[in-house]
């Protein structure tokens, strides 16, 4: 089943997502549009060119105006405009291919290549008629009638020029302001980009320390911080599993505090927890970090022990019989002793943990029939209230039994 947060987690981690996805998806799609063209474009030669022909228009009413019949440097006047004449229409078709071949908008430049046309139209009559004049004697006349073509040809280079001019900066602004849209959309994504990963980690170790959380709550008890009785059969399995591969000793332990009723009906719930929580704390502190402290419920509790053969095992439920008496009580419990029954039992070749566990309880049963206050282990027998007789596991059963009837 999914939890309230898990499923507000997947909630955001989806708007997250989707949200990314639709940022990337409309930066795509403006790019494909709009930006693919222009990025690609390259309007700095174009510039240049335009830079340089813009010089053409004054440089031909110049070299017309110089025309003068009476001059005396009229015939290197007319080698200059001679050599004006045909790069004028070099340079025009220069551009009109770059115009043509290039990104910009066709109906921003169809008026331009109109007039261009015109121009080079007018500049091969004024080249005929130059070439002719050269050869019939460039009178004042013939001067005047060039002047007047030529000037034609001036106004509309120059107006074609700086239409041009207008033109390509125009685009090349554009351009500049589309690649710094797209630099900052890139950046923006990529701080998208980390902010969700950012938050899906977030959300992860939270989730992750839910988990952790639930998981602890699980497998403790709740009054103590103790293991519960799930937590020590998982841990009893695994122990069982691992020696499978590594024989080695193993024991279990139960221990059931003596007549604790009394203490709850004589001096109150409160009190008989805080004994609760004592004992638990006399069983941590008597245990080694690798055996496993569970309560089972009530006041029962367990002590798995790893690595330990019967013998020490008993030894170790002496120490906490010897501790348990010991044990300073709350106030409102004057001078009353607590004491603890324990039953002890190793594992044996073939034992699950269900057999440790019912021989225990059956030793446990065992303390408590002997009069409490006690240990009962298969290895070092109790005597039974003053019989003077020590136990065997066959007496123990037998004795189960009796006080079973
Ligand atoms: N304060 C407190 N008492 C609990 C808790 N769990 C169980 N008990 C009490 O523990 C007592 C157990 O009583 P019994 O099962 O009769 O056992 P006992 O009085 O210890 O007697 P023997 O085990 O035969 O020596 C009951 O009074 C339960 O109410 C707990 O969490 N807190």
């Amino acid at each position: 089943m999914t939890t309230a947060p898990a499923r507000a987690l997947r909630h955001r981690l989806l708007l997250a997502f989707g949200l990314i996805v639709a940022t990337c998806a409309a930066a795509i799609t403006y790019y494909a549009v709009h930006a693919r063209q222009h990025v690609g474009a390259d309007y700095t030669a174009m510039v240049a060119d335009v830079v340089r022909s813009q010089s053409d228009p004054q440089e031909l009413r110049t070299a017309l105006m110089r025309l003068d019949d009476g001059h005396p440097d009229h015939r290197a006047h007319q080698e200059e405009l001679g050599e004006l004449l045909p790069r004028i229409p070099r340079r025009i078709e220069n551009l009109r291919v770059q115009v043509l071949r290039s990104d910009l908008p066709r109906q921003d430049y169809a008026p331009l290549i109109d007039e261009l046309d015109l121009v080079q139209e007018r500049i091969a009559t004024l080249q005929a008629r130059f070439d002719r004049a050269q050869r019939d004697g460039l009178d004042g006349e013939e001067i005047e009638a060039l002047r007047t073509l030529g000037l034609e040809v001036e106004a509309g280079l120059a107006w074609s020029y700086s239409e041009l001019s207008l033109l390509v900066q125009n685009a090349s602004a554009g351009q500049r302001h589309l690649m710094e849209w797209l630099t900052a959309a890139v950046f923006g994504l990529l701080v998208m980009v980390v902010a969700a990963v950012g938050a899906v980690m977030l959300m992860m170790l939270r989730l992750q320390r839910q988990r952790d959380e639930l998981r602890h709550l699980s497998q403790t008890d709740m009054l103590t911080g103790l293991f519960n009785r799930r937590r020590l059969q998982e841990v009893a399995e695994q122990e069982f599993t691992r020696r499978q591969r590594h024989p080695s000793p193993l024991s279990l332990m139960l221990l059931d505090l003596d007549h604790f009723k009394h203490i709850n009906d004589a001096f109150g719930h409160p009190v008989g927890d805080e004994v609760l929580s004592s004992f638990a704390e006399i069983l941590r502190h008597q245990v080694r970090r690798l055996d496993t402290v569970a309560r089972m419920g009530g006041e029962e509790f367990a002590v798995l022990l790893p690595d330990t053969d019967g013998q020490d095992a008993r030894q170790l439920a002496e120490r906490v019989r010897e501790a348990t008496r010991a044990m300073p009580l709350p106030t409102e419990a004057g001078d009353y002793r607590l004491t603890v029954s324990i039953g002890v039992t190793e594992a044996r070749q073939g034992d699950s943990f269900e057999h440790l566990y019912t021989r225990a309880d059956r030793r446990l049963y065992a303390a408590k029939e002997a009069g409490r206050d006690r240990v009962v282990s298969g290895d070092a027998l109790p005597e039974v209230a003053n019989t003077g007789t020590p136990l065997d596991d066959d007496e123990l059963d037998a004795l189960q039994q009796d006080t079973a009837r």
